[in-house]
């Protein structure tokens, strides 16, 4: 099994970049983690207090389910991968059952700032945008996807999203084996990353 990391700040387009890369491929020889599904259950929180986590701290990720999960599927078991909801700000309840693959992607902003997880990843790669852009795609996604409003996502970016980016995200582009500059679509990054995945499905 060949184990991708794609990391990056939020709005960088890591899941653009995941999409596009899936495009071609079958999904029987490619599968996706999202870091999103291993966020800590807050089920005994409400709303209200949940809404004042800090998500973008790594003690927001339950990194040792998604060790145990990317160990399982190393070991060719299957996995049951949490739902994740941004509206609720919540696992769901549900989980999709998620068989090992060929090639398996994990993608996710806080991916690479945790040493074992880094381990097991055979290429890690950095989605890079400034943080100009990234905050406009990020009001504008928020806005149409997770029911956030303009004063929630520029207040959220200056008290954590900004801060937490300069800690624990932009500093893993050292750990990096690949930056895929993503400013604009970057199809020439993406055909290469391509290229790798599919001289390992051959
Ligand atoms: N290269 C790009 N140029 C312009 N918009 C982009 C680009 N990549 C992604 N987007 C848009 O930016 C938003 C955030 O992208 P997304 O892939 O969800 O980022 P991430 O998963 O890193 O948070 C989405 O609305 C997406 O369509
Ligand atoms: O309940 C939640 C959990 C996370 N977030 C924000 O999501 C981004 C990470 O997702 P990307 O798709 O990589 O942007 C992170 O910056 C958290 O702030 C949230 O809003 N609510």
């Amino acid at each position: 099994m060949l184990i991708l990391g794609i990391a990056g700040g939020t709005g960088c387009g890591k899941t653009t970049v995941v999409n596009t890369i899936l495009k071609e491929l079958s999904e029987s020889d490619v599968g996706v983690i999202s870091q999103d599904s291993y966020y800590k259950d807050t089920s005994h929180l409400s709303y209200d207090e949940r809404i004042k986590i800090n998500f973008d701290h790594p003690r927001s990720i339950d990194f040792d389910l998604l060790k145990e999960h990317l160990e399982y599927l190393k070991r060719g078991l299957s996995i049951e991968q949490p739902v994740y909801s941004f509206v609720k700000h919540n696992r769901t309840g549900d989980t999709i059952k998620t068989h090992p693959r060929k090639v398996m992607i994990v993608e996710g902003i806080l991916i690479l700032s945790h040493p074992d997880i880094r381990e097991l990843f055979d290429i890690k790669i950095f989605v890079h945008a400034d943080s100009d852009e990234r905050l406009i795609r990020r009001i504008k996604r928020d806005i149409n996807e997770r029911g956030r409003d303009i004063d929630e996502v520029l207040s959220r970016y200056q008290t954590t999203l900004k801060p937490m980016h300069q800690q624990f995200i932009e500093p893993m582009k050292e750990y990096a084996d690949l930056i895929i500059p993503n400013n604009k679509y970057n199809t020439v990054a993406v055909d290469i990353v391509k290229t790798i995945i599919n001289e390992r499905l051959q």
